[in-house]
């Protein structure tokens, strides 16, 4: 069953405190959509209440068209911000529990988490207590935790944080690899070279609103990119009236903000080479860093 998540007009409030505004987004199947924003700007209130285990004031959680009940809740794999595996538990019970958990029966439970443990690199601590984990193994668990029932909507808080690059690449492979299979997947970050790496759509909160949502490429280019162009003449203001040049910079590199969807790049470098001989041509977007200040601090 490949449906969206969709988030509707979450508001919530934690007494005079406004935590979410008018929250609104989907996640369509197939993609992975990255959820940033500062701290304490309301995504894992967001998370818990998509989970249930917290209520909204108003606004709904729907997979497709049907609101999210005790029964989907069962469906969709959850990794939460505060881990919750039991430390004197073993790692091999403790997640053949859940899955059971999940409906899964005994054999099912056991090939499943078997299959996961190894694939996430913590096989071998199958018979171990969780509490004698490291933290970063620890939360290869809570991954497993969340995979093992065969979820049909994934939403991690946080699931990269702590983890050494190796881990990184192995929980960006399995995003990567549960989103082919058609299932929404969603998680919260704060590593955001990690996620413009690895999103199809990004949604920036700031304060319990959401400031911005897009694909990484369009929101990097939403104020124009910029056009570097070394060598012409910087005393004369020969691009100013070029179509699709919004703010022209002159200086040793010139530097054109420019509309990607009106300009056109040939004519820019023709104009400049009527100034000069143009050594470097080149463009520059914003990383999704420099987007994020941008945003935050508006
Ligand atoms: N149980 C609670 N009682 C009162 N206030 C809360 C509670 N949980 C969260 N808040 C407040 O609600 C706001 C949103 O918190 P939330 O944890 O959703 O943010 P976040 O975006 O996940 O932050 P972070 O990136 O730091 O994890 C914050 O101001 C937080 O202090």
């Amino acid at each position: 069953m490949n449906a969206p998540l969709i988030v509707d007009g979450l508001n919530k409030r934690y007494g005079d405190l406004v935590a979410l505004r008018d929250m609104t987004f989907h996640v369509d199947p197939g993609e992975i959509f990255g959820f940033v924003g500062s701290n304490g700007a309301g995504k894992s209130t967001t998370m818990r209440i998509i989970l249930g285990v917290l209520s909204a004031d108003a606004g709904e959680v729907r997979l497709g068209n049907r609101p999210i009940d005790l029964d989907l809740r069962r469906r969709i794999g959850y990794m939460p911000e505060e881990r919750g595996l039991y430390p004197k538990m073993k790692v091999g019970e403790q997640l053949t529990f859940l899955a059971k958990l999940h409906g899964m029966d005994t054999a099912e439970a056991e090939e499943s988490v078997r299959r996961w443990t190894d694939r996430l690199g913590v096989g071998s601590r199958y018979d171990d207590n969780v509490a004698d984990l490291s933290l970063g193994n620890q939360q290869r668990v809570q991954l497993a935790a969340a995979l093992v029932h065969d979820p049909e909507v994934l939403v991690l808080d946080e699931p990269f944080s702590g983890l050494d690059p190796v881990a990184v690449d192995v929980m960006s492979d399995v995003l990567k690899e549960k989103a082919a299979e058609g299932i929404p997947v969603i998680f919260s970050s704060h590593q955001l070279d990690l996620v413009q790496r690895l999103c199809d759509r990004v949604g920036i909160v700031t304060r319990g609103e959401m400031r911005a949502l897009g694909t990484v490429d369009a929101l990097r280019s939403r104020d124009g990119i910029t056009l570097e162009v070394t060598g012409p003449r910087a005393d004369v203001a020969w691009a100013d009236a070029l179509p699709g040049v919004r703010e022209a910079a002159y200086g040793e590199t010139i530097r054109l903000l420019v509309d990607p969807d009106v300009v056109d790049d040939q004519q820019i470098l023709a104009a400049a080479l009527d100034h000069g001989p143009v050594h470097r041509f080149t463009t520059s977007t914003p990383s999704l860093t420099d987007m994020f200040r941008e945003v935050v601090s508006a």
